[in-house]
């Protein structure tokens, strides 16, 4: 294992530590497997004696951690985090009775895609990497937003695993240059931003936006497009394209001033101004702000209730609103998607994604 995967799964660890503190009790056997990975994470194989017969907690607590024999720390770390990421997405609502993976539909590498409850839920899983969007997961997206679109549920949902809801666009799908040149990527990648935020234009159903934590860059900016966007206290929205070398995209530069005025707008799309769940709501960008430790259970509940409002009359509802707007925002998305693929030409551009990708420079 590399030096720096061993880091970030020592971070990985940490911020599982904290996040298992506000999941719903998941069960005995779940705890046991807990506490014996933690165990062997943090002092190696088992190396107390066994507690007696009669002292049963302290037993089977035991008997778990032994399980484990010589297990590396290293690899209880990975478990105990794998574990505890897969509780925190099944533990999003309570009442659903299948385990994930038997709801979850098959196709999609970067995401988990769910259908229940007249709810298409769509998950973006790259946890470790804070759900950075690469190529695949633009693409991918697109294809369950386009099946969402046509399917029998009534509202569709898009969110995050793990502690952030998405650090946006991933630097690194800049390094990837073909053999045509980085002309030919830039052009490319101006496509694929215009046919993605298309999809959001175009979706005709409500779609709602469940940001479990900080968001960052295109993951912000299309919230513009969305009919509700429901927020963690513990979510941060930061848009900080000036410091990239870029320019806004997702129509935030027509939807934010519209939202929230623009003085406000440009603190954020030109200085990069980075506003808290409090912040965003009162400014208009988020419909409601929950506090963390309840966030999944309030959100799942509400948007339980809304998917039994009748289906058809929402749908309407909501193409009544966007459909007035629909090629303005198309024209500004074909405008905003111009301009960045000069941007990343730019040596502006160019120094600020090497600068991450050599670990000089962090927001
Ligand atoms: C079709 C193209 C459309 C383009 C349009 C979009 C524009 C944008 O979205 S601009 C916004 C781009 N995003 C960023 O600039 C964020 C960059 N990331 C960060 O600054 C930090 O990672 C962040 C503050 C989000 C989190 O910091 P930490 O909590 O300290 O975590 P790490 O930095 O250790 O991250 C863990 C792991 O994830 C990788 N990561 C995170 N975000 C990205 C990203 N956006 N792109 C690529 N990789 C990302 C990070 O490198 C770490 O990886 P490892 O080191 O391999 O563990």
């Amino acid at each position: 294992m590399s030096k720096t995967a061993m880091r970030a799964s020592q971070k990985d660890f940490e911020s599982a530590l904290s996040q298992v503190k506000r999941l719903k009790d998941p069960g005995n056997e779940v705890k046991l497997k807990l506490y014996a990975l933690y165990k062997q994470a943090t002092e190696g194989p088992c190396n107390t004696p066994k507690p007696g017969v009669f002292d049963l907690i302290n037993k089977a607590k035991w008997d778990a951690w032994n399980a484990l024999g010589s297990l590396p720390k290293e690899t209880a770390r990975q478990n105990y985090v794998d574990l505890v990421s897969g509780l925190s997405s099944s533990s999003d609502s309570s009442s659903q009775v299948k385990p994930e993976a038997d709801r979850k539909q098959p196709g999609y590498e970067t995401l988990v895609v769910t259908s229940e409850d007249s709810i298409t839920k769509i998950m973006m899983n790259r946890p470790a990497k804070k759900n950075a969007i690469t190529i695949q997961m633009y693409n991918e997206i697109m294809l369950a937003l386009k099946a969402a679109s046509k399917d029998d549920s009534a509202i569709t949902v898009l969110t995050g695993n793990g502690d952030y809801y998405s650090s946006g666009n991933d630097l690194s799908n800049f390094t990837d240059i073909p053999p045509e040149g980085i002309e030919e990527k830039a052009k490319s990648s101006a496509i694929l931003l215009r046919d993605f935020v298309d999809c959001f234009i175009d979706f005709p159903k409500p779609l709602i936006a469940v940001v479990n934590g900080p968001a960052v860059g295109i993951s912000v900016t299309i919230l513009g497009l969305f009919d509700t966007v429901y927020a963690s206290s513990r979510a941060t929205f930061h848009t900080p394209f000036s410091h990239l070398g870029q320019s806004p995209e997702g129509c935030s530069s027509y939807t934010f001033p519209k939202i929230m005025g623009p003085a406000k707008a440009a603190e954020m799309l030109i200085f990069g101004k980075k506003l808290t769940a409090a912040e965003a709501c009162a400014q208009g960008l988020v419909t409601e702000v929950f506090p963390d430790s309840t966030f999944q259970k309030e959100v799942w509940t509400r948007l339980k209730a809304y998917s039994k409002l009748p289906p058809n009359a929402m749908r309407i509802s909501k193409q009544v609103i966007r459909n007035r707007e629909k090629e303005k925002l198309r024209a500004i998305n074909a405008e905003e998607s111009r301009a960045l693929q000069e941007r990343w030409l730019s040596d502006e551009c160019t120094n600020a994604v090497m600068n991450f990708l050599t670990r000089k420079a962090k927001l």
